[in-house]
């Protein structure tokens, strides 16, 4: 399982400074979040990251190749990406929908074989959305959609995922269980980088936590060592008391 590592990395957000640059790997086993306020760069790094937008300066790498020496279908068998709204352009149903994680397996005009439906099969019901398999995903509430996005990675089997707000339009118990999924991703030695816009979730979830602050200012390690209320509370303008509970740190904004 290759790590993926950002060499130097300088993302391109159009009018600002380079910042600092990223340097940082996502081993197997590890759960990273990226923590910024909006327009801090987080949805731009995560695309950068996946390949899908060039970096100002520096490299990603996947193992031993930058992505610029990979081709996509070697790069999308082993990095997945749920995005944070998606169009989805054309209708498909659900399963059809989760059956285009298997596109990177399959060679070009091959069709998909009882087996990948059986893989997606599985990957919406464990996103407890097998029961909309035939429903056209445009029907779908936010939340549904959010989980069949989710259900498309998994049906990828990347070694490596990306999530971009993944418990966006989610209610508490299906964050929870994306998040346990995650976690159960990353025991079985994949690796997940995701932007989280609920600090609470990060710091009870990822073993790792990337601050991403608006001026392009970064600092990334275990996430023991970035919780630091004073940290936090200058990257979202926030005061912020902290309390722990059940053995994490849980941060409530002040209330004037
Ligand atoms: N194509 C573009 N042209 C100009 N500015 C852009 C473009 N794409 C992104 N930006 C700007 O880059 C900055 C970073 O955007 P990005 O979406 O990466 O932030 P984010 O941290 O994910 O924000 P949010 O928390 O709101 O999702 C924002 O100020 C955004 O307006």
């Amino acid at each position: 399982m290759n790590p993926l590592q950002a060499q130097e990395l300088v993302i391109d957000i159009p009018g600002r400074d380079d910042g600092e640059a990223l340097n940082f790997s996502v081993q197997p086993g590890q759960i990273w979040g990226v923590l910024g306020p909006n327009g801090a760069g987080k949805t731009t790094l995560l695309h950068t990251l996946a390949g899908l937008l060039e970096p100002r300066q520096g490299a990603v790498f996947l193992g031993e190749n930058s992505l610029n020496e990979l081709k996509r279908r070697q790069i999308s068998r082993q990095l997945g990406l749920v995005f944070q709204d998606r169009q989805d352009g054309f209708p498909a149903t659900v399963l059809e929908t989760a059956l285009i994680g298997r596109h990177p397996w399959l060679s070009p005009w091959q069709m998909e074989t009882g087996a990948d439906e059986r893989i997606a099969r599985r990957a919406l019901e464990q996103l407890d959305v097998a029961h909309l398999s035939d429903r056209l995903v445009n029907t779908l509430s936010g939340g549904e959609r959010q989980r069949v996005a989710i259900a498309t990675v998994l049906t990828q089997a990347p070694d490596t995922w990306l999530l971009d707000e993944p418990t966006n339009h989610l209610d508490l118990h299906h964050q929870v269980s994306v998040l346990q999924l995650l976690t159960e991703q990353a025991r079985a030695g994949r690796s997940v980088f995701m932007c989280l816009h609920d600090l609470n979730l990060a710091a009870r979830w990822c073993d790792h936590l990337l601050l991403l602050f608006p001026n392009g200012e970064a600092c990334w390690g275990p996430a023991k060592r970035m919780l630091v209320p004073a940290a936090l509370e200058r990257l979202y303008d926030q005061e912020l008391l902290t309390v722990e509970v059940d053995g994490a740190p849980l941060f409530v904004p002040v209330k004037h």
